[in-house]
């Protein structure tokens, strides 16, 4: 996906994005970090097409057209679940291929195995006011994922979690990311969520957002729990932590 000269502006405020350009290569794990307010739900929202932006172009590489059938191209998961209370956790996951036109015979199949991979494979009759918010937000998980997206856009999708929640739920992402292969921008405010995840960091400034680092992280391929404690990793912590706040200085 290339991200090139991308400029939004609110009526009546300061430019929020201003010349934006990123590249980002299919099948990778981009961590989007800055400080609040920089912009970087505005770029999720141009880039998910639920906004348009007053400049600048998005382009896909191959092009996301919608095929037919039950994938989309793009999904997006936010901090609140946003499940429907009504619906069992199955009948949740399912929608998406419900309003794809998949019969409940394949639809069903389809978000049970997700539901499983996220560890909820014995919960799927239960409803959303049964579940804590980690399992809700594994929830949501697994119905952005049950179209088997290309494009994975999360924005703070653990925040309101305890710690290790959140880290559980951290690798679990991965092990997804790993067997489905699309590609996933991530919103975060934590560097460590953001170096744990991450291929790359992109670091950027307050408003309108520019790039302040674009860092391939140094850290072993294989993630795992052990590595937060690690000097390397608290490094890469350290570089993204000085990027943010030379972002926020500007
Ligand atoms: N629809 C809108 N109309 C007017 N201003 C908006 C709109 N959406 C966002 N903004 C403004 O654009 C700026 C960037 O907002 P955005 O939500 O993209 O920031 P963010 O980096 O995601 O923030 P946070 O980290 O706090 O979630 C903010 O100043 C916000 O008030």
């Amino acid at each position: 996906m290339q991200i090139s000269g991308l400029r939004r502006i609110f009526p009546g405020g300061v430019p929020v994005l201003d010349g934006m350009d990123l590249d980002i290569a299919a099948g990778s794990f981009v961590a989007l970090v800055g400080p609040s307010g920089c912009g970087k739900s505005t770029l999720l929202r141009l880039v998910a097409g639920l906004d348009k932006p007053d400049a600048g172009t998005l382009t896909f590489t191959p092009p996301l057209e919608r095929t037919r059938g039950a994938r989309t191209p793009i999904a997006y998961v936010f901090q609140d679940a946003h499940l429907l209370p009504w619906r069992s956790v199955l009948d949740n996951v399912a929608l998406p291929l419900e309003l794809a036109g998949v019969p409940a015979s394949e639809r069903h199949p389809a978000a049970h195995t997700l539901l499983k991979e996220v560890g909820l494979g014995d919960a799927t009759s239960r409803f959303p006011a049964e579940l804590s918010g980690g399992m809700r937000m594994r929830v949501s998980l697994a119905r952005a994922l049950v179209t088997r997206p290309r494009l994975l856009l999360l924005d703070e999708p653990f925040a309101a979690l305890d710690e290790l929640t959140r880290n559980r739920l951290d690798d679990q992402l991965l092990a997804l990311w790993k067997e489905l292969g699309m590609t996933v921008l991530f919103v975060t405010h934590s560097l460590s969520e953001a170096a744990y995840l991450a291929e790359r960091a992109v670091v950027l400034s307050r408003r309108p957002a520019r790039v302040m680092l674009d860092h391939t992280l140094a850290l072993p391929k294989e993630r795992t729990p052990a590595l937060r404690a690690e000097p390397d990793f608290a490094r890469e912590m350290g570089l993204l932590l000085q990027a943010l706040e030379r972002g926020d200085a500007t």
